[in-house]
């Protein structure tokens, strides 16, 4: 009997019947050649781009890049698909600094090396410039369980001030499928219906605020960004954040990742799903008097009017519908406590103490 092996047939790409497949594709289980997949991987992106009218000719739209590979990719996309369809417009890196030592330093230098194989404009804001607080600092003083709750609120704002600062009305960010089913689903969960109306939105504008954002990844796939970078060879950070992930999300993200090893589709049907949710109107809100000041009701059952609100924070100035904005509500916590820092650790120790907490925080006594 003979031994010999038999040759495997070559299987071909099934979108062009002539290269030979060398992946499965993740959204659909295809068989398709690199070519192929790089072709419906960008044009799924500009048609999610045209079908949703996400840029104008002449617009300059700000990338949130963090040097990871959803925005590496992006910028990457981007940019062959504004030449390729001539969509006319400006692009510019904007990255956040939060103050991370070890991780957004380093991923900070593959933005700037992006700077230079893109050919775009970088723009670098920091936390310790806009709030006077580094990420790490405010870990070292608040402990690491609510530092993505933080950082969430003072990237939101410091995107809008760094694109603000450079005339720009529109970021994009990478947030991709698989980031917007967790979010759907993480909400449904909660029975966070506020939230949930919102989390499938592409692109989002808070009134008053002149920067809208929008997500051209929304029904992207993660491991078709992933499997593009690794084809295209594009330069990108890979390290998770040294601090904590939101713990509900990390629930959220299992759940979803099981999910799709059952049935691929679910992830775009999770976001289809959240699409068609209408939720009942909201009750309109009590309002008295010709100044139309919104009535608050104790919790002793007695009345008061709220103070009018100005839609400014009072101090830092960014759009708030209550006094002082989220972040100053978040710093204002900090500030008490910093004098209690300074005092057991000394200004130099900050940086280290970020990393003492979360040791003490693994310690279990
Ligand atoms: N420091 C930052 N500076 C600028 N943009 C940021 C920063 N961090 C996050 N973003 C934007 O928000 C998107 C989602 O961020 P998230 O923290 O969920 O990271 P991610 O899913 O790992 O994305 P990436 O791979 O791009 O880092 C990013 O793709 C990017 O566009």
């Amino acid at each position: 009997m003979s031994t010999a092996r038999v040759p495997r047939a070559k299987i071909l790409c099934e979108l062009c019947h002539d290269r030979k497949a060398i992946m499965k594709r993740p959204k659909n289980l295809q068989k398709i050649c690199k070519e192929c997949f790089y072709h419906v991987f960008e044009t799924e992106i500009h048609n999610t781009i045209i079908d949703a009218n996400l840029f104008q000719r002449g617009e300059k739209v700000a990338i949130g890049a963090s040097g990871g590979k959803d925005s590496t990719v992006l910028a990457s996309v981007l940019k062959t698909l504004n030449e390729r369809y001539d969509y006319g417009l400006e692009l510019v890196l904007l990255s956040i600094d939060e103050g991370i030592v070890g991780y957004r330093d380093d991923s900070l230098a593959t933005v700037k090396r992006n700077q230079k194989q893109y050919d775009m404009h970088l723009e670098i804001v920091s936390y310790k410039d806009l709030f006077k607080w580094s990420m790490d600092e405010i870990v070292a003083c608040a402990g690491v369980r609510s530092s993505c709750t933080y950082c969430g609120v003072m990237r939101r704002q410091a995107l809008d001030r760094g694109a603000t600062k450079l005339g720009i009305s529109h970021v994009v960010t990478g947030h991709n499928a698989d980031d917007m089913a967790e979010t759907v689903l993480m909400n449904l969960l909660r029975g966070d219906t506020g939230r949930l109306e919102k989390s499938v939105n592409i692109l989002t504008e808070s009134s008053g605020s002149p920067v809208k954002r929008s997500k051209p990844f929304k029904y992207t796939y993660q491991k078709e960004i992933v499997l593009y970078a690794h084809y295209k060879k594009l330069d990108y950070f890979s390290t998770e954040c040294t601090y904590a992930p939101e713990a509900f999300r990390g629930t959220a993200r299992v759940l979803l990742k099981n999910l799709e090893a059952v049935r691929p589709s679910c992830i775009i049907d999770i976001i289809r799903s959240g699409e068609q949710l209408k939720l009942r109107p909201k009750k309109q809100r009590m309002r008295v008097s010709a100044v139309a000041q919104e009535v608050e009701v104790k919790r002793d059952g007695s009345v008061s009017l709220k103070p009018e609100s100005s839609n400014t924070c009072e101090r830092c100035g960014y759009l708030s519908n209550n006094r002082i904005c989220q972040a100053c509500f978040l710093l204002e916590g900090l500030e008490k406590n910093r004098a209690k820092v300074l005092i057991e650790g000394g200004n130099t120790a900050i940086a280290g103490a970020a990393k003492i907490t979360r040791e003490l925080e693994a310690l279990s006594f």
